[in-house]
Parts: structure tokens; C-alpha cells; sequence
């Protein structure tokens, strides 16, 4: 429960909303539809059910009228876009839920271009990517002016920071960047989640997975999109840096990763959150 509007958002304060949306993921064991690319599946799927939500693989047209309404949250990832699979996420989007946008790769294609603003126009409550994402997004001529590598980022979150404040304002979205900080904004505030290993760029679909991580926060906490991203970024770096503890590499990491997000306590999550307002 939120401390009221007078709260002092300091550290321990980010650590309680931490482990107290968490918490309600567990008890609540949200639905989150997810249309995401071959990847990813797996371990978006597995995130998920670690911190106690439910998964939901299901990218068809032809269901997303009956299934997306009984949804509590829905996830669109462009990772492997097809011309088949657009109009389902522009349907899942539309949908009523609130939902959330990983725009993989933005900058790969004009395809891929057009398709993440059309569906930025939908709406998303939160935007999920990496710094080179968000900068392409925020400004097409940046992508073509740098050192792009497809689905992995070539800027620091920190570059990414102004280009994230305008496509916030401009879309009406919240927008989070990944990196050694996860920057969230929604134009005015910034939050710094601190939390995370470098190992885990090494693991392909750990932003897939996050952002997933997103949807199911979002779902238990629709009106503070914010909030809701700060502590999905924070929880999901802390079980990173958890698993590190018992891994030697990106495979180990990965499963030792889910299993810390599976055990954390409340203990771990609030002595061990670092979420910041920023100045
Ligand atoms: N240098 C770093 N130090 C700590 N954590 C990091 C670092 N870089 C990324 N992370 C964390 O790794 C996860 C994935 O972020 P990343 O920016 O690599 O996403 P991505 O490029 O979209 O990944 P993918 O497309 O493979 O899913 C996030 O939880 C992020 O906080
Ligand atoms: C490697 C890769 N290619 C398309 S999606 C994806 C997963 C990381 O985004
Ligand atoms: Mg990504």
C-alpha cells in the first residue's frame, strides 16, 4: 500500500513499494499475455512464473478478442516482427489492458521503425528498452548516425536519459532504459534503479524478460506505471546480483538468476533495493 501522498520516497521507502508489489504479484498471480519473439519465450515465461505471476504465450488474431480482455496486462516485444504477427499486437494493445512495449531492435528496419511508433500511438503504459532503442525512437536520425547492434544496445543508459524524458512527454508514456542504471521517467521524474550485474547482458532476452517483469507489476499496480517499472528493474537486478553469487557464467547465471527472483524475501528486498528519485 502506498504510504500516502505525503511520503519521503527515500531508499527504505522504495524498498517497502519494492517488496509490496512483489508481494501482491505473488498473491494476486496476475495473467500477462505475452506477445514476444522466439527468443525470449522461454525466459520471459520463466521470470514470470518465478515472481509468481502467470504467463501467457498467446499471439493468434483470431484470439486475442475472447483472451486479451481476461488478461490483467498485456506484453508486445517486436524482437522477431513478422508481418503476420503486427496486427495481433496492435489488436492485444487495443484491448482495454494496460500493456507494455519492449521495442527491440527499433532501428533494425524501417518495417520494424513504423511499427514500434504505430504501436507507441497505442498507448503503452511503459516502454521498455535499451539506451540505443530509446534514442532511435526518441530521434530516427540517431539510429542511422550510429555504431547500431541490432538487438543489443552500443550507448550507456546515461546517453539515453534526454531522449527518454522527450518520447516520455511525447507519448504519454513511462519510459525505462536499461543499463548499469535503469533510468525510468515519465518526462518530469526520474528514478534510478541501480540494481544488476554486467553478466547479465551476456544472457540473450534478459531485457525481454524484465520487461515482462514490467507487464506483471503494472497489472497489480495500474495507476503508478512509475513505481511499478522503478521496482520490477530493481527486483529483477537483485536477483541477478544474488545469482551471480552462485554462477561462473551467462548459463549458470540464468538459472540461478529465476531462482533468486523465485526466493527473494522481504528481508533481501528491502535492505538490498537501490531505487533513487533522481535530482
Ligand atoms: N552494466 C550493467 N550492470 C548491471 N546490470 C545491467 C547492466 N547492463 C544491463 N543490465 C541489466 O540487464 C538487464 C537487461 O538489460 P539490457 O540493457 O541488456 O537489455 P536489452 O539490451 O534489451 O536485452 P535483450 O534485448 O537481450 O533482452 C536489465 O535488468 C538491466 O538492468
Ligand atoms: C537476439 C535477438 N534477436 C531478436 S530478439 C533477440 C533477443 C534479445 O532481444
Ligand atoms: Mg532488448
Amino acid at each position: 500500500m502506498d504510504d500516502g501522498a505525503k511520503e519521503q520516497r527515500d531508499p527504505a521507502w522504495w524498498g517497502r513499494r519494492a517488496w509490496s508489489l512483489l508481494s501482491a504479484v505473488r498473491a494476486q498471480a496476475p495473467l500477462v499475455q505475452c506477445i514476444t519473439n522466439l527468443v525470449s519465450m522461454d525466459i520471459a515465461a520463466n521470470a514470470l512464473l518465478a515472481a509468481g505471476a502467470s504467463p501467457a504465450m498467446v499471439h493468434s488474431l483470431r484470439e486475442v478478442p475472447e483472451f486479451t480482455p481476461r488478461c490483467d496486462a498485456v506484453y508486445v516485444n517486436v524482437g522477431t516482427l513478422s508481418e503476420d504477427w503486427l496486427p495481433s499486437m496492435c489488436a492485444a494493445a487495443s484491448a482495454g489492458r494496460p500493456w507494455v512495449l519492449d521495442p527491440v531492435a527499433a532501428a533494425a528496419s524501417g518495417f520494424r521503425m513504423e511499427a514500434c511508433l504505430e504501436l507507441l500511438a497505442l498507448r503503452p503504459a511503459v516502454v521498455r528498452g535499451n539506451a540505443s532503442e530509446i534514442l532511435a525512437l526518441a530521434d530516427r536520425s540517431v539510429a542511422a548516425a550510429s555504431n547500431f547492434k541490432g538487438a543489443d544496445s552500443s550507448h550507456e543508459s546515461v546517453d539515453a536519459l534526454e531522449a527518454a524524458k522527450a518520447l516520455a512527454l511525447s507519448s504519454g508514456a513511462v519510459i525505462a532504459v536499461s543499463g548499469a542504471v535503469d533510468f525510468i521517467t515519465n518526462g518530469e521524474q526520474v528514478v534510478g534503479a541501480s540494481n544488476g550485474v554486467p553478466m547479465m547482458q551476456k544472457i540473450t532476452a534478459t531485457g525481454c524478460a524484465v520487461t515482462a517483469l514490467i507487464a506483471a507489476f503494472v497489472a497489480v499496480e495500474p495507476s503508478d506505471a512509475l513505481v511499478g517499472a522503478a521496482c520490477a528493474l530493481s527486483i529483477f537486478g537483485l536477483a541477478g546480483e544474488i545469482g551471480m553469487e552462485s554462477s561462473k557464467g551467462p548459463a549458470s547465471l540464468r538459472m540461478h538468476l529465476i531462482d533468486a527472483l523465485y526466493c527473494l524475501n522481504e528481508e533481501t528486498v528491502t535492505s538490498r533495493v537501490r531505487i533513487a528519485l533522481q535530482p
